[in-house]
């Protein structure tokens, strides 16, 4: 597909480009906060799977920027935002990042090393696996990473905070919906207009971190290993539908972003220049820099050369 004809058929990747944003993801933080009011009173932020770095350029000018450049600013007083990803990312004002796996323990320590004792306001996580389409495998990765995140949330959250976490929905949406409720008083699944409705992925907004009495952190690897064995004797088999009947809940679903805006399941025409000349379409504001497809393009550029010279 040509850049003209995704330029007319996804508005928010034409959008995401016009405005200098890495990634059209950057419009479902922004429609999130525009609903949740998500960054009021934040200095200390984690962006969990964070590349091409979208988000992180969210955080950093609604954060990072207006304090850097604040007449009255004090250096201590700059907001902290640490970006991790399986992948490097290109650098961002104000933002550390990590190379790492959020599901490691390792990369978990390294995040908590550079809070240096202090909590975070807020924990953002838009991770996703490689999806494969078979929904019920896709989910199940999906709640790993969310599990993940949480695990890096009981660690460095402070009591109040909160955490946006990518979900997709599916038949485990209320057990997870109930697992995010033992540690925040208020959880929401909202879908930005920006994430197509053809889409299974939501967020949780997940508001007021108050972790039960007596609670320990390490306490969730029992939970990771629970989710991790559904067929097992549990009292929290997935299986077992004891979140069916009078026990059923019903998750409070809420569509934020402006709802006259744009709608990202709709074509747009391109707009018409005021000199009557064609719209140019834009190059990508900063594609990945080691993308993990990288190898895979390299190798079938080679293998088409080779047959090139076979055919010559
Ligand atoms: C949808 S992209 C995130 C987009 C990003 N929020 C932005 O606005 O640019 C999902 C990211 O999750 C990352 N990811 C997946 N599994 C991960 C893991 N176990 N640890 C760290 N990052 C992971 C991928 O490398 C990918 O960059």
């Amino acid at each position: 597909m040509g850049k003209a004809s995704r330029d007319k058929r996804d508005i928010y990747y034409r959008k995401a480009k016009e405005e200098g944003w890495r990634a059209r993801s950057a419009f479902k933080l922004l429609q999130i906060d525009e609903e949740f009011n998500l960054f009021q009173g934040v200095k200390r932020v984690v962006d969990l799977c964070a590349a091409p770095g979208s988000w992180s350029q969210v955080l950093s000018r609604k954060l990072y920027l207006p304090a850097k450049l604040s007449p009255d600013k004090r250096e201590g007083d700059l907001p902290l935002i640490v970006a991790i990803d399986l992948q490097p990312m290109a650098p961002i004002d104000g933002v550390i990042q990590v190379q790492g796996d959020i599901t490691n323990a390792r990369t978990a320590e390294v995040v908590i090393r550079h809070f240096d004792g202090c909590k975070a306001d807020l924990v953002v996580c838009d991770g996703a696996p490689d999806v494969t389409g078979l929904h019920d495998m896709d989910e199940f990765v999906q709640s790993q990473l969310i599990l993940a995140g949480l695990t890096i949330v009981a660690h460095i959250l402070r009591d109040g905070g909160k955490f946006i976490a990518k979900i997709f929905r599916g038949k485990d949406t209320s057990l997870l919906y109930c697992q995010l409720k033992l540690f925040f008083s208020v959880v929401t699944f909202a879908k930005p207009k920006s994430s197509r409705n053809s889409s299974i992925e939501a967020f949780a907004v997940c508001e007021n971190y108050s972790p039960p009495e007596g609670f320990n952190p390490k306490d969730l690897h029992r939970l990771l290993e629970k989710v991790g064995t559904p067929t097992g004797e549990d009292d929290l088999d997935c299986n077992s539908g004891w979140l069916e009947g009078p026990n059923k809940v019903y998750i409070p679903f809420l569509a934020c972003g402006d709802l006259s805006g744009y709608d990202s399941d709709r074509s747009y025409p391109l707009p018409t220049v005021a000199d009557g000349t064609t719209y140019q379409s834009l190059d990508p504001v900063q594609p990945p820099i080691a993308p993990p497809y990288k190898r895979a393009l390299e190798m079938k550029k080679a293998s088409s050369h080779g047959i090139r010279e076979v055919d010559q």
